[in-house]
């Protein structure tokens, strides 16, 4: 079978299927190709159940952090329930509800793996073994999307190590659970499997948690990690892996350590080895090289969007990046060259500057923009604002509320380039710091951004006059 779309979108995850959405409303014809799950790893084993796991546990701290309320707590959470209520938040792991929106949304959609074929084309190979050939008139986005990495620890494949996708689906709480990797995936799937039964270690061979973040937020997590029972070791290297029965065994630098199961969680890999890109002269299994449009150099007809690309592994960027592109493909497909400077509709400019996210531990940290120490990499004249979260609508969320604001401003320019909050319910504080590093509004107008009394948004007001002196 051949058929030609304008545009063919090879994965449907949710980057996948917001480029395939962008360009219909652009008047093009667009399909998806999917070999698993429509919606992607967010939908059914990352984003949702995970923080599905989490809810339950959070909500129960906040209760047990006001006095009044903590003695209606008198019961422990319910690890059946919460396990349904997480595989509700999956659909049961059914796509059926997005194959409606799919063709709700005038796309079309192909089942099978696909597989480049040279030049603006891919074969589709159904589980049927049966073959069908797309030609795309104007282009082909990969968005096929990251798997986990598995660290070259001896004998550690063969143990049949959990995944994030087992860590986000399972039916019961081990009683034991090692966890490689001190990270997003690590901190998360710890706090989670410790409220739920588990007896959870982690192992982290940096030497903090969260190695990304504001090194305050990074304490803060272990603390929070360690104060709920779960054993982290840092600076520990893991250096081979056994199974001794139903028990797993792993040696490390700080010796051995044992477990019904273990979790690896020490970041991502490209997406990308078997997709065909030898065949269109780029090198299969690595992150795609993209511009700021999310094309690929060298290949005019062919974009790299979402975990693919490698710029920043998070699903809200992923659709982010996908209406950026969305929308080149339809200016190219009309003949236009997309305005490319930063901040143009077409470019993901917020993938180096702004981009935000949250890890949903407890305490939570949010953050967007840059660290200190990234700024000072970058070479900006910049001053670091590191104070206690403490106004009276913390008080008022917790007793004994604990949290930290960090910001960090671009001296020259008078304007925030980053913000990190550590903390209970810091999440929704994170657009508002969003805006004003994406809008980079002057901090002599953020204050006339007054917030309301009694919010943990008062933090700002501290901010700024901590920036004053
Ligand atoms: C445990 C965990 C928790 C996370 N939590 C969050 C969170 O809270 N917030 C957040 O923003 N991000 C989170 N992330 C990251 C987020 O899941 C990813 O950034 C996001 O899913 C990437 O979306 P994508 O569409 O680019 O790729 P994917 O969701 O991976 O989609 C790619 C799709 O392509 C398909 N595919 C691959 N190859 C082929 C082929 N050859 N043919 C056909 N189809 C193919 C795959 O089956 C898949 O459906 C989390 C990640 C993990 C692991
Ligand atoms: N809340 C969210 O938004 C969220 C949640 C989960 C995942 N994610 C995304 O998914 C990505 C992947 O998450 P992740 O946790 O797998 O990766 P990560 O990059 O966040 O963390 C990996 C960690 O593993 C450690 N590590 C690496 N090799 C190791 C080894 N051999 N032994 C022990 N530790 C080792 C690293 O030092 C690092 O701390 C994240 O970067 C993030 O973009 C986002």
């Amino acid at each position: 079978m051949e058929q030609t779309y304008d545009v063919i979108v090879l994965g449907a995850g949710s980057t996948a299927e917001n480029v395939a959405d962008v360009v219909v409303r652009g008047g093009l014809s667009a399909v998806l190709v999917e070999s698993e799950l429509v919606g992607g790893e967010c939908s059914y084993w990352a984003c949702m159940p995970s923080k599905a796991l989490l809810r339950g546990t959070e909500v129960l701290a906040e209760a047990r952090a006001v006095d009044g309320a903590r003695q209606a707590v008198t019961g422990e959470q319910d690890v059946a329930a919460t396990l349904e209520r997480r595989s509700s938040f999956t659909s049961h792991w059914d796509d059926s509800g997005q194959i409606e929106w799919v063709h709700g949304a005038g796309i079309e959609l192909i089942r099978g793996t696909g597989r480049l074929a040279g030049e603006r084309t891919v074969v589709v190979t159904g589980d049927d073994g049966t073959q069908t050939r797309l030609t795309a008139r104007h282009a082909v986005a990969v968005c096929t999307g990251s798997t986990a990495a598995m660290p070259p620890v001896d004998g550690l494949a063969d143990v049949q190590p959990w995944s994030p996708r087992e860590a986000t689906s399972a039916k019961e709480a081990p009683g034991r659970l090692l966890v490689l990797g001190g990270g997003y995936v690590g901190c998360e799937m710890a706090t989670a499997w410790q409220a739920l039964g588990s007896r959870v270690t982690v192992l982290q061979h940096g030497e903090r948690v969260l190695e990304g973040a504001e090194p305050a937020a990074s304490d803060a997590v272990l603390g929070g990690l360690r104060a709920a029972g779960v054993d982290v070791r840092l600076d520990t290297e893991v250096t081979a892996a056994r199974r001794e029965g139903d028990e797993v065994v792993l040696s490390t630098s700080g010796g051995e350590f044992r477990g019904d199961e273990v979790l690896v969680a020490v970041g991502r890999a490209a997406r990308t080895g078997d997709i065909g890109l030898e065949t269109v002269g780029l090198e299969p299994g690595e992150y795609l090289d993209v511009d700021d449009t999310l094309r690929v150099d060298g290949v005019p007809w062919l974009y790299g969007v979402g975990d693919a690309n490698g710029r920043r592994l998070l699903t809200h960027m992923g659709k982010y990046q996908a209406r950026q592109a969305g929308a080149a493909i339809v200016a190219r497909a009309q003949g236009e060259e997309p305005d490319t400077s930063d901040w143009s509709p077409f470019v993901a400019t917020a993938d180096e500057h702004a981009t935000p996210s949250v890890v949903f531990t407890m305490p939570q940290v949010a953050s967007v923009g840059r660290t200190a120490a990234e700024a000072e990499k970058a070479g900006l004249a910049h001053r670091v604002i590191d104070i206690p979260l403490k106004v009276a609508g913390s008080s008022l969320f917790a007793d004994g509320y604990e949290g930290r604001a960090i910001a960090v401003v671009d001296t020259d320019r008078e304007v925030l380039v980053g913000l990190t909050f550590v903390g209970p319910a810091v999440a929704e504080l994170l657009q508002a710091a969003t805006i004003a590093v994406v809008g980079e509004v002057p901090i002599r107008r953020l204050w006339h951004a007054v917030p309301a009394y009694p919010t943990i948004n008062e933090i700002w007001l501290r901010l700024l006059e901590a920036y004053r002196g």
